[in-house]
């Protein structure tokens, strides 16, 4: 996949923070995730792939582009019944996030991007628009941490796969009402939270990375982050495991669906049997190949954010693959017209 994918999807995703990157502290959060989405899907559309969204921009708010379900790649431009033999093209799954973090874009804050996992058919887990249960770790700790333990229990765990006391520890808890017993937990233990308001893809991500100052990823964030964040965990060898969380009252946002009972039936609907199921990183993306690729769009733990300068723009992106075993970090300097200088620091 690698071959034919290739240096593409970087491009993609550059696309996409460069486009949401001009929005950035301007307050108008749905037009930095609009431009993104735009410039995601047409240069997604220049590829020769037979791609196919599987989780994508809002299920329940209709969205016109890159919705779950939507064809992309080089047999969508017009006229390409003159040019292009699907049947020639590799088939691919696509998770995408346009703009992961369109409230940090909007205020400009740090850690939002451009994200996107890419799988053969079948090779990621088309996760309901519902919310998920995440727990995230090093390497060191997987399958020694469980989602089905308390916070006090993995972070004992932790401390001994770590060879780090609990105090040493910092845990990311997404700031919400709903996490209010889960942070006094992490912090009784001893150990130091930190409170995101949103991006947690790059929080999941930042914890097999050793440098980063993170050590877990604790609490309920959105179902279609966590399988992109499974997506670059398992490629990475880190500790990732969701559980779909279907009962509105756990998160109290109204958001998902009417009733627990009504959002029962959807993912029996689906195929979703065991609701409760929790689920790996290997169970989320469980293609053979999986191919991760972010792009900041702010300044984040992992990558620099996109930097304008005169004519043109320099990004970072991270690539990971599961199948050159690479986590690969690009730096591109974009050219829009002809710059006064390329600038290098
Ligand atoms: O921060 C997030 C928002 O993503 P986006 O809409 O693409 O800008 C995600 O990282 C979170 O996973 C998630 O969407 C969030 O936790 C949803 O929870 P809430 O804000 O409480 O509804
Ligand atoms: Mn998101
Ligand atoms: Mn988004």
């Amino acid at each position: 996949m690698d071959n034919v994918i290739g240096l593409e999807i970087i491009e993609v995703v550059e696309q996409a923070a460069i486009a949401s990157a001009r929005w950035m502290g301007k307050g108008e959060k749905n037009t930095a995730d609009q431009v993104a989405v735009e410039a995601m899907r047409k240069r997604m559309n220049q590829i020769h792939m037979r791609g196919r969204i599987v989780i994508g921009e809002g299920e329940r708010d209709e969205a016109p582009m890159l919705y779950i379900g939507e064809e992309v790649g080089i047999c969508t431009q017009e006229n390409a019944s003159s040019f292009c033999d699907p049947n020639q093209l590799l088939e691919i799954d696509i998770a995408v996030d346009p703009c992961e973090g369109t409230n940090l874009v909007a205020y400009g804050q740090n850690g939002s991007m451009a994200v996107l996992a890419i799988s053969e058919k079948g090779g990621l887990f088309a996760a309901p628009d519902f919310y998920m249960k995440k727990l995230a770790a090093p390497a060191v700790a997987k399958n020694h941490v469980d989602i089905r333990k308390s916070a006090t229990e993995n972070l004992k765990i932790l401390s001994d796969c770590m060879s780090r006391s609990v105090e040493e520890m910092v845990v990311v808890v997404m700031d919400r009402p709903r996490h209010k017993d889960l942070i006094n937990e992490i912090r009784a233990a001893g150990a130091r939270v930190r409170l995101i308001s949103d991006g947690d893809v790059s929080a999941a991500i930042s914890c097999a990375f050793s440098g980063t100052n993170i050590h877990a990823l604790m609490g309920i964030g959105a179902a279609p982050e966590g399988v992109i964040s499974a997506a670059a965990m398992r490629c990475l060898g880190g500790h990732f495991q969701g559980q779909l969380i279907y009962d509105p009252e756990v998160v109290g946002t109204g958001l998902i669906g009417e009733s627990k009972e009504s959002n029962l039936e959807r993912l029996k609907s689906m195929g979703i049997n065991d609701p409760d199921r929790v689920y790996n990183a290997e169970e989320l993306a469980s293609g053979e190949t999986v191919l991760f690729a972010a792009c900041g769009i702010t300044p984040g733990t992992l990558m620099e954010g996109v930097r304008f300068f005169h004519g043109g723009a320099r990004t970072q992106s991270l690539v990971i693959s599961s199948q050159s075993m690479t986590a690969r970090f690009v730096d591109t300097i974009h050219m829009f017209d002809q710059p006064k200088s390329l600038q290098l620091h």
